[in-house]
């Protein structure tokens, strides 16, 4: 009876609390690792201010600061979900990711193959290209812009749509589960002002695109025929095509880790 207790004591004065720790610390050191750091940066740095008079107040019990906090906390609220609403759209997009089968797998590698053969010609034409893959988010606001295809996905029907002066070749394809969703679509400009000068709207857009969603953007330069990956507000500039496929399969399966694929491309252009 007596040990019974002590271990129950032991449980209630010590392991408890460890394990709701323990557990809690965890749950914040992933999220921050695999969540925030990637995509809540600015978000952290809008409600920081805020945030730290909050814990300051609650820390000395100032009621006055308390009381107007508790007033305004709702709208403050809908003010973060409305001021940051790409970082929590990506934020909950990486949440909601997850792995593929070993059939999607070989299908999709079979389809990322079959869109580079085609980039590759493109660049060799010096015809320019913009092609966005989507992964969580659907982006269908933006296939709106353009011109509905719902195609399987096909090297000639890539060349087809950029190689010839048809009304599709400007813009930007989606290509959404595999199939070309949308041609000659608008994508948001990236605002970014350290990009290199000689980059016009084709680069601009795709790394719009990727500032605000989860999807990867090939660029095919009319200019110097490079090929180049957008992804999470970086543009990685004129990199080698079996580097960008073998790239682009894995970060659509969801295998990439984003910090290998961070180690991969080394060189990050500013
Ligand atoms: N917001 C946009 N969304 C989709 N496509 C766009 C957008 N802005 C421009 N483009 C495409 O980019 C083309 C213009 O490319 P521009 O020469 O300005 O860009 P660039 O980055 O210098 O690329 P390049 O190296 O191919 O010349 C347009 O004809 C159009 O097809």
């Amino acid at each position: 009876m007596d040990s019974w207790l002590n271990e129950t004591l032991f449980f209630r004065n010590f392991l408890r609390p460890l394990l709701d720790i323990g557990i809690l610390s965890a749950i914040f050191y992933y999220f921050y690792r695999y969540v925030l750091r990637s995509y809540g940066q600015s978000l952290f740095r809008g409600i920081r201010g805020p945030l730290a008079i909050f814990l300051v107040a609650y820390l000395f019990q100032l009621e006055t600061l308390l009381w107007i906090y508790r007033l305004i906390s709702p709208f403050l609220i809908i003010a973060v979900a409305l001021i940051f609403q790409p970082e929590l759209r990506k934020m909950l997009a990486k949440i909601g990711r997850q792995g593929w089968s070993r059939r999607e797998q070989e299908a999709s590698a079979e389809k990322v193959d079959m869109i580079f053969t085609s980039l590759a010609s493109l660049a060799e034409q010096r015809r320019g290209a913009l092609v966005v893959f989507t992964r969580t988010l659907t982006l269908r606001d933006i296939a709106d812009t353009g011109t509905r295809l719902e195609a399987e996905v096909s090297g000639a029907l890539l060349t087809t749509i950029f190689a010839h002066d048809t009304l599709l070749h400007d813009g930007a394809v989606i290509i959404h589960h595999g199939r070309i969703m949308a041609a000659g679509c608008f994508l948001p400009l990236s605002k970014q002002d350290n990009l290199r000068k000689s980059f016009g709207t084709r680069h601009r857009a795709a790394l719009g695109v990727s500032e605000e969603s989860d999807a990867l953007v090939l660029i095919v330069s009319e200019e110097s025929g490079a090929i180049s990956l957008a992804v999470e507000g970086v543009l990685y500039y004129d990199r080698k095509v079996d580097e960008l496929k073998n790239l682009v399969r894995s970060l659509l399966q969801n295998q990439a880790n984003e910090d290998d694929f961070r180690n991969f491309f080394v060189e990050r252009l500013e």
